[in-house]
């Protein structure tokens, strides 16, 4: 009907992943779009990439099958800030994705996250919620925090008591990998709010955190497995059940890994790094114009009607 209209009828969904400068994380969407490959995604991948990706990296994507779309980027209010990594002030730009509004539904998949096993019913979600896993708070990167100060973390919250006031942190969630819902109302509500708000540490997870805090509503680690959980939480691991490995620890990128930092020299992180290179590798995996799968056929086959997340 909405064809009929004239106006562009939505799609359901597809992953979407951010790209900026002329580094090395375009080995990151190539591993990241031959994973989703692999487990038989039902939806593209688009990839969200600032002017300054070049042309060379951007072919590659485009010969891996991905939708590559130039944004704009976004900036934060000028400020003191130190952020927990220098370069976090680009990831401001992933506030775009929220303007792709020809799709319902987007799943956000940093560039160093690898897909392991089949996540379509994320995007079958009831609507209205912001869904992402909750970070962890004992590496050295949220030193800053009074929660690090006192050893609480909420994925185990009962190891430290919160405070005195009893009263913890809300629930935060790891800005690597979330579902939501692209519109232009929100697009515009995120930039005029970023506008007003004094940048912090953790960049555009921190303020997407105190954006959508209302509704926020977490999903199992299986989904997003932020590597400090292996040393940080092992057990609340396990590696069999995992759908999503994110290799956000530092030194874990796999195609940079020399397993000199610290906690890398570990037999699990090598045999992760190992998985991820074997599916960059895989030339079964690349793209031969056939991985689309229609999206009533992937309904059928994906999303049997019992299928929860
Ligand atoms: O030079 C860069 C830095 C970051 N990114 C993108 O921004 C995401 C978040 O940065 P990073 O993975 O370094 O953050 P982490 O999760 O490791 O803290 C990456 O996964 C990429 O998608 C990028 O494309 N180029
Ligand atoms: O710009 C801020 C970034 O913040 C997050 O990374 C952090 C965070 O997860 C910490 O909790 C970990 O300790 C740390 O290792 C990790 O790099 C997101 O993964 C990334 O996409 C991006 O939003």
């Amino acid at each position: 009907m909405a064809a009929f209209m004239g106006v562009a009828a939505k799609e359901k969904g597809a992953y979407v992943t951010f790209l900026a400068g002329s580094g090395d994380y375009w080995k990151g969407v190539v591993g990241l779009t031959k994973g989703l490959r692999g487990v038989k995604s039902a939806y593209p991948l688009v990839v969200a990439v600032l002017p300054d990706v070049p042309e060379a990296h951007r072919q590659t994507l485009l010969d891996q099958g991905c939708i590559v779309r130039e944004i704009k980027p976004v900036y934060p209010p000028e400020s003191q800030t130190e952020f927990a990594m220098a370069y976090y002030v680009i990831n401001y730009s992933k506030l775009r994705i929220w303007e792709f509004v020809e799709y319902e539904r987007m799943v956000y998949l940093d560039a160093d996250i690898q897909v392991k096993d089949n996540i379509n019913h994320l995007f079958d979600l009831e609507t209205g919620s912001f869904y992402a896993v909750k970070d962890c708070f004992c590496e050295k990167t949220w030193s800053h925090t009074p929660q690090y100060k006192i050893g609480y973390c909420q994925q185990c919250p009962d190891r430290v008591a919160w405070s005195a006031e009893g009263v913890p942190p809300p629930l935060y969630f790891n800005a690597g990998m979330f579902v939501h819902e692209p519109s232009l109302a929100t697009a515009n509500a995120l930039l005029d709010k970023l506008v007003i708000t004094d940048p912090s540490p953790f960049a555009e997870q921190d303020f997407l955190n105190m954006f959508f805090n209302d509704v926020y509503k977490p999903i199992p680690n299986v989904y997003n497995l932020v590597l400090a959980m292996l040393w940080r939480h092992p057990e609340n691991v396990d590696l069999s059940k995992v759908k999503a490995v994110h290799y956000c620890a530092a030194g874990s990128k796999p195609w940079r890994f020399t397993g000199e930092e610290a906690n890398m020299d570990r037999e699990d992180i090598k045999m992760l790094v190992k998985k991820w290179w074997d599916i960059y590798y895989d030339d079964s995996l690349d793209y031969k114009g056939d991985h689309q799968l229609h999206e009533a056929e992937a309904v059928v086959k994906y999303h049997p009607a019992s299928s929860t997340a």
